[in-house]
């Protein structure tokens, strides 16, 4: 099993409150094999961003969290590590990228700056000049021709295109062993956001980097995941291999989310499969389907 890069077990979350406990995962298992690319799919407010906030170790810390079950990153468990080595582990072996590239980039400091603090979390004696360096190789590979003005820019200067780039090249400029990647690039327009997930694609191959891809957009998963996990209210209710999937998909939740993407022959929602798997969780009425036949 050590072609694993991650693996969480039996992952529940709560939010406390004044009137309780809320769970809003209840019991997730996922794993992701070194270079895979994993896509985890689901409405909002299914779990997937907490699920990821997970990985990254920013659930754990708060009062209001409780966070039980296995978060295995490179044989080590997330949820038992200290902070300081939760702290140490982002930015390094594994990075993140959210859907508004301008909203990641800090608006008071030059590109350059930013990618300097982004180098020197992985060696504290970087020197400027040999960071400047592995800056305009960063920005290279995402295909940004005049690196030097980039470095010299505010992100308010670039477009969102660029800075999504900035953003991918920041993100994988001290090649993480993992990439969490939150539905980048859907503040752009689409034909930005095809242009960003290809040359991210290429990038995470050329490095062997595992990614989860967290999105409710199938269409874009079906380009970029080779397995893909469908969460419904806090349960993985199927996953697969993403031709399988598409192919033939089990789950009514997941028909339903397919029948969303736009088809070349048409067609609506199939019929609900007559036999289902157990889950538990509270249930609520979806999209034509009643509680019970999504989440039974
Ligand atoms: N800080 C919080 N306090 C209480 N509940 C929260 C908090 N953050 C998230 N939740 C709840 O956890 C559940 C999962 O939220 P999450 O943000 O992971 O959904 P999501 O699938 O990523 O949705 P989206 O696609 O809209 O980002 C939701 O019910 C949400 O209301």
């Amino acid at each position: 099993m050590n072609d694993l890069t991650l693996k969480l077990t039996d992952l529940k979350l709560a939010f406390r409150s004044w009137s309780g406990a809320n769970e809003v995962l209840h019991g997730i298992s996922l794993h992701i094999r070194k270079g895979e690319r994993v896509a985890l799919v689901g409405e909002s407010g299914s779990g997937k961003s907490v699920t990821a906030r997970i990985v990254l170790g920013m659930l754990q810390e708060l009062a209001a969290t409780r966070v039980s079950g296995d978060v295995i990153f490179e044989g080590e468990d997330i949820n038992a590590m200290s902070v300081k080595k939760r702290h140490a582990l982002r930015g390094t072996r594994m990075s993140m990228i959210f859907q508004d590239p301008t909203s990641s980039l800090n608006p008071v400091y030059p590109i350059g700056q930013q990618f300097f603090e982004v180098l020197k979390r992985r060696d504290r004696r970087i020197t400027a000049a040999d960071a400047r360096k592995n800056a305009i190789a960063a920005l290279d590979d995402v295909a940004i021709h005049d690196p030097e003005r980039v470095l010299d820019s505010y992100a308010f200067q670039l477009s969102g295109g660029m800075n999504q780039r900035v953003v991918i090249a920041m993100a994988l400029a001290n090649n993480p062993a993992l990439l969490l990647a939150d539905e980048p690039g859907t503040a752009l327009d689409v034909t930005v956001q095809a242009q960003t997930l290809k040359l991210m694609s290429a990038l995470v191959a050329k490095h062997g980097t595992s990614v989860l891809f967290i999105s409710h957009n199938l269409g874009v998963v079906r380009e970029f995941a080779d397995r893909v996990y469908v969460i419904y209210k806090g349960n993985i209710v199927e996953q697969g291999p993403t031709a399988d999937l598409f192919a033939d998909p089990r789950h009514p939740y997941t028909r339903a989310l397919l029948s969303a993407v736009p088809r070349i022959s048409g067609g609506g929602i199939p019929d609900l499969p007559e036999d289902m798997d157990g889950f538990h969780a509270p249930l609520i009425a979806h999209e034509g389907y009643s509680e019970g036949e999504l989440l039974k």
